[in-house]
């Protein structure tokens, strides 16, 4: 069994990190929590579809799909709301799609599926990798705003849409899907595609002079895959269970609400006055790197209360020889990590003015 390289270096990170650290009782508190209300909620994979933005459709094109929004699903902080509570500034970069007015991640996948809407094919890599047919000017437009501020990070987003159409033109016949074949059924193999053949999935920094994988659009795009065809066709994987949480920076922000993040004061001081941390600098690649690490601990934590549920059920049905065995409830740390952020999402202004208030992390970068 390969070991998934991102695992590996989370802990490297962890184990030499100076401004964060994980608090043991914060993961036993957040892991309970987090478990009870996954429980509650029936948090699986038939979460994905009920998003009112991702495709219901599976199908060739709704890999075509994900792979585009995975290709862009990096930087939606604003310039100008920097209160960023959730409550959007007037100002901020918003798409308007069905009249509803979406911001952040959700605004990028608006703008995809407006332009599919007006008979634009942006998901077909033989359209969006030619300048003739996809002119910038019409990337610029597909990514119109309502307001004021332009898409963060335009000129990248051409760049790498560029770049994914032409190597998948030359490299896999003009179709992910073709990638995904050859990855043969595993997660982490197509995640050692993605990031070899294509340089804007390749989320790595050098930390305390070693090599650091982080990878998380290269993983949320198979973890968009498992979830969307739940495990079937184009979604399965018999590894998935290795693929780690995706260090972005609206999940951090939440772990250090529940206490499964401790930051220096240095750090939160620059948190609060929201400066600029380069990509790969020391204390982004700590946040992003004991962000996966604590994810994991979380996740080994509900395994085991899994497991004391299992034993307490059995006991009771001891008596009872031909009763069901209890049906263990699927968790991975691609649906912890989903269930954090639609939960930060929906709790973003306690995350940012509650009780424990933390700013999310403000990185530029094609990575996240
Ligand atoms: N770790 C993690 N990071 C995620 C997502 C998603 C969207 N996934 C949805 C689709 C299916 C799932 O059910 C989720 O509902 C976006 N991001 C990242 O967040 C940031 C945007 O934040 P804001 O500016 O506040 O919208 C940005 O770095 C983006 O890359 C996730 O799931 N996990």
């Amino acid at each position: 069994m390969i070991l998934n390289p991102v695992l590996e270096s989370a802990e490297f990170i962890h184990n030499h990190s100076k401004h964060v650290s994980i608090p043991k009782d914060g993961i036993v508190h957040g892991a309970a929590k987090i478990f009870e209300a996954m429980k509650k909620t029936h948090y699986d994979t038939s979460k994905w579809k009920e998003h009112p933005l991702n495709p219901k459709e599976c199908n060739a094109n709704t890999v075509d799909w994900i792979f585009l929004v995975d290709l862009l699903n990096f930087s939606f902080w604003s310039d100008i709301d920097i209160g960023d509570t959730g409550v959007p500034h007037p100002d901020r970069y918003r798409v308007t799609f069905h009249g509803v007015g979406y911001t952040g991640y959700w605004s990028m996948v608006a703008a995809v599926n407006r332009a599919l809407e007006e008979g634009i094919p942006i998901t077909t890599p033989s359209f969006f990798a030619s300048e003739e047919k996809l002119p910038d000017k019409e990337i610029e437009r597909i990514f119109r705003s309502d307001t004021k501020e332009q898409v963060p990070l335009l000129q990248e987003r051409i760049r790498v849409i560029r770049e994914a159409g032409r190597v998948l033109l030359e490299k896999f016949d003009g179709r992910f899907t073709n990638c995904i074949a050859q990855a043969n059924g595993s997660a982490l193999k197509l995640v050692e595609l993605v990031t070899s053949n294509f340089s804007s999935f390749r989320d790595e920094a050098t930390f305390c002079g070693r090599k650091v994988q982080i990878f998380k659009r290269a993983q949320i795009l198979v973890a968009d895959l498992w979830a969307c065809f739940q495990d079937k066709d184009y979604g399965h994987f018999k590894d998935i269970d290795e693929i780690t949480m995706f260090a972005d920076y609206r999940v951090p922000q939440a772990l250090y609400h529940f206490h499964c993040l401790h930051y220096s004061p240095e750090l939160l001081l620059i948190l609060d006055r929201g400066e600029l941390l380069p990509n790969g600098s020391e204390l982004e690649v700590e946040i992003r790197g004991n962000s996966i690490w604590a994810v994991e601990l979380i996740r080994r934590r509900i395994l085991e209360l899994i497991e004391q549920e299992v034993i307490e059920k059995q006991k009771q049905l001891s008596g009872d020889d031909d009763a069901p065995l209890p049906k263990m409830m699927k968790v991975n740390a691609i649906l912890i990590d989903f269930f954090i952020w639609d939960f930060a999402k929906a709790a973003q202004l306690d995350l940012t003015l509650g009780q424990r208030p933390v700013k999310v992390h403000r990185t530029r970068s094609v990575f996240y």
